[in-house]
């Protein structure tokens, strides 16, 4: 079974519920929602405290009877009671006013390409439950694939490399469809996990989860293409003593504590390859690889699939927002009609 542009085209929001982020677009409107996908409950009454960038920024220092919770965990709406009361309140005012323009409304949601059907259920309740009427679900590197600007619906290859928080999705796409595709659980926190332990273990440090960040920007060449310095200083936690320390180390170290998980990508990137048709990987040889998801800027990322590959690697424009914003496109009418992998509320 299809879904045609024409059911999208009849959706008043877009939603892309991440690991790491909520995005919602309003039709004819753009990006409405651009938030981490966090809540921060009162474990006494049950009430919501914060959601959004607020409760992620109460991450590891709540009381006791305060507890931040992600209810999307490796692209799936684990919690699904926690995951519309956090789209309610992020929603809020500017949901109530289009639902009340049109009530019976639709919404179109971005799910993992090789989503079960318990993960397609969960989003659709999900978003039933906060008022749609009907959902229709969209594969994540077809909305992605369209949000980049690449031409799938044209009868050749282009190659799509969404790399999330929790996870990254390879697809090889021609005429609308898939042709090839594969998910590995590497994303940005697999890196930011990795960071972690090179610290603890070959520092004895252990880095405050706010703190890697920072530090993965250090390994970025300045805007002006100065390199990045070959040192640094990092404050932690010493190991054992538990007392504030701060430690020298080495950047290259910390590149190559990074590469290591991303090289499970490369492997992706290679069996995709290898379901593929010869003619699509010919074409795929001048058009390279596009990078999308928020953790396709990850400092060297894209320097390591082009030297492993040796195809060409574009980093998309605003790769974080790319599945929204092609899910929205979509709904906005402004995507040529192209067949689209069947996934069904
Ligand atoms: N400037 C940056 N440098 C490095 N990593 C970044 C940067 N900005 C965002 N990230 C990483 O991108 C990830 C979030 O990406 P994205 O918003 O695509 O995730 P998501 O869609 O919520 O996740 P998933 O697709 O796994 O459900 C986070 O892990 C974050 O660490």
């Amino acid at each position: 079974m299809t879904i045609s542009l024409e059911a999208l085209r009849r959706c008043s929001i877009a939603v892309d519920l991440g690991a790491a982020r909520t995005r919602v677009y309003l039709r004819r409107t753009g990006l409405i929602v651009d938030e981490p996908t966090v809540a921060a409950v009162n474990t006494h009454t049950g009430g919501l405290i914060a959601v959004g960038a607020l409760a992620e920024r109460m991450t590891g220092r709540t009381p006791e009877h305060i507890r931040v919770v992600r209810p999307v965990s490796n692209g799936t709406v684990v919690d699904i009671d926690m995951a519309q009361r956090m789209l309610r309140l992020l929603l809020g005012n500017k949901l109530r006013r289009a639902w009340r323009r049109r009530p019976l409304v639709s919404a179109a949601v971005c799910v993992q390409h090789d989503a079960d059907p318990l993960a397609q259920r969960a989003a659709v309740e999900t978003l039933t439950g906060i008022g749609a009427k009907r959902v229709e679900l969209v594969d994540t590197l077809i909305a992605a694939a369209v949000g980049c600007g690449l031409p799938v619906e044209r009868p050749e290859a282009t190659m799509i490399v969404v790399c999330g928080a929790a996870t990254t999705q390879v697809a090889v796409l021609s005429l609308g469809s898939i042709v090839a595709a594969e998910r590995v659980p590497v994303g940005g926190e697999t890196v930011d996990h990795a960071v972690v332990q090179y610290l603890r273990n070959e520092h004895a440090l252990m880095l405050p989860s706010q703190a890697v960040r920072p530090l993965q920007l250090l390994l970025k060449n300045s805007a002006d293409g100065a390199p990045a310095p070959p040192s640094t200083e990092v404050h932690g936690r010493d190991v054992a003593t538990g007392l504030a320390r701060t430690v020298r180390i080495d950047v290259g170290s910390v590149r190559s504590a990074i590469r290591t998980p991303l090289t499970g990508v490369l492997d992706a990137i290679g069996t995709v390859l290898r379901r593929c048709p010869p003619d699509l990987v010919a074409d795929l040889a001048d058009r390279g690889i596009m990078l999308a998801g928020g953790s396709a800027v990850l400092p060297g990322f894209d320097t390591m699939l082009r030297e492993a590959t040796g195809m060409p690697v574009n980093i998309a424009d605003h790769p974080d927002v790319c599945a929204v914003e092609g899910l929205g496109a979509m709904l906005d009418g402004k995507v040529q009609p192209l067949l689209l992998d069947a996934m069904v509320s």
